[in-house]
């Protein structure tokens, strides 16, 4: 059996814009339902949502029928906790709260196997398709995709020096986390916010090395996709089902 290529990784690699939905609600259906929309990728996110290893397994798995590359989002840049998002089969990786080269290093030795990096070797997991691909330990580093955030003030200072990082796929601005560390918390769209989202994209556009980023705001996607942004999430499960539920409930309570 042959390790799995990673579309997405070669795609924003040649800078082929990959549009994405968040997903946060813990469900093989609902990963299920995202994964066969259309999307060329979808986050299932541990660090802001009860996500664990046994419950990611089946949304990986449910996935798995649809076009959607599964990204995953550790809860925190801990080399521990990559090991088992990849050995259930994810191979691409977005990883929070980066604010120095040496954190993004951090994360892609985690993603790599001796001697390029320090994953643990295990043959036998789901990601090597219980030990049905021919080598899988010596191949599989090729195949990782390693997107780290970029959400600080402090780490947009130091920008350039994370996105050179040798292994570093992409550079994800995370909106929210950034208008906090910039004074401006909840106000994704304060003017000061704003520019620093352009001014990093435009820095990482010029680096070669593909943005990223999440709004629920098809105005602001499409000014951010302007600036420069390669892989943008246009939504989130939890916004989908949320929205609908209280436009529905809304028809039906207007008709008295
Ligand atoms: O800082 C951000 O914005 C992100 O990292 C995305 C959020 O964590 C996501 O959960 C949406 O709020």
């Amino acid at each position: 059996m042959q390790n799995k290529r990673n579309a997405f990784k070669h795609a924003i690699a040649a800078g082929t814009r990959q549009i994405g939905l968040w997903s946060s609600l813990c469900s093989n259906i609902g990963a299920e339902i995202i994964a066969e929309s259309g999307f060329d990728w979808i986050l299932f996110d541990t660090e802001h949502s009860p996500n664990e290893v046994p419950g990611l397994v089946a949304q990986l798995q449910a996935a798995q029928s649809g076009t959607a590359t599964p990204i995953v989002r550790p809860a925190w840049n801990d080399p521990v906790i990559i090991k088992r998002i990849l050995d259930i089969g994810a191979q691409t990786i977005l990883v929070p709260f980066v604010e120095t080269a040496e954190e993004a290093a951090k994360a892609v030795a985690a993603t790599r196997y001796p001697p390029e990096g320090i994953r643990g070797t295990s043959g036998s997991s789901r990601a090597a398709r219980y030990g049905r691909v021919k080598d899988y330990l010596k191949i599989a580093n090729r195949e990782i995709c390693v997107l780290v955030q970029v959400e600080t003030a402090g780490a947009l200072e130091r920008l350039e020096e994370i996105a050179a990082v040798p292994g570093v796929d992409g550079v994800f601005i995370g909106p929210s986390d950034l208008a906090a560390s910039l004074g401006h918390v909840g106000e994704l769209n304060h003017p000061e916010v704003q520019m620093a989202i352009e001014d990093a994209m435009r820095r990482l556009t010029r680096l070669g090395k593909p943005p990223g980023i999440l709004t629920a705001s098809e105005t602001d996607a499409q000014r951010y996709i302007e600036w420069g942004a390669v892989f943008i999430a246009v939504g989130s499960d939890v916004g989908l089902l949320a929205r609908g539920a209280d436009a529905l409930a809304r028809s039906f309570s207007a008709l008295g």
